[in-house]
């Protein structure tokens, strides 16, 4: 059994509005995501999400809430990506960009699909409408999603 890799992924959401940040390198360049990356040796998964956030973004999340588990294979790849998303209502500081991150507030009925990974338009929707979800999606390459699962659940 191979080990998942551990990643987060944070969505700072206000009324009308998300932030959005365009990696601009590495893994997913070029595309619009939430803010996020590896889980370290020695922190907690909500530890990573909220440092991540900060790292890359330049907010103070004050109120994280895990809101999905997603886990991406792809064809080929024996390693898991298992990643743990988050949305914070409430922070501080003000958006700011990064060596990895531009970020961008888009409203919540023009979101960027296009730019983004093509899962995002199957599960951003119960992101957004406040449910938990939990999914699988089998990648080959980077842009063609072979098949999925993806379900609300009550509890993560
Ligand atoms: N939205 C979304 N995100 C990711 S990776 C997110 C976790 C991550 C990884 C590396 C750097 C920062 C954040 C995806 N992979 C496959 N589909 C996907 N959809």
């Amino acid at each position: 059994m191979v080990a998942n890799k551990l990643l987060t992924l944070v969505f700072v959401r206000e009324s009308t509005r998300i932030l959005l940040g365009l990696k601009k390198r590495g893994f997913g360049m070029g595309r619009w995501n939430g803010f996020g990356g590896k889980v370290e040796s020695g922190e907690t998964i909500v530890q990573a999400a909220y440092r991540e956030l900060k790292e890359e973004s330049g907010l103070e999340a004050k109120n994280l809430q895990e809101v999905g588990l997603l886990k991406f294979e792809f064809v080929g790849d024996p390693q898991i990506l298992e990643v743990h998303v988050f949305t914070s209502s409430e922070y501080e500081g003000q958006p700011t960009e990064s060596s990895e991150m531009k970020p961008q507030w888009y409203d919540i009925d023009s979101i960027p699909f296009d730019k983004m990974w093509p899962d995002d338009k199957w599960w951003f929707p119960l992101l957004l409408k406040g449910s938990k979800f939990s999914g699988y999606f089998l990648f080959e390459g980077h842009d063609d999603v072979l098949n999925y699962t993806l379900e609300e659940v009550d509890s993560l």
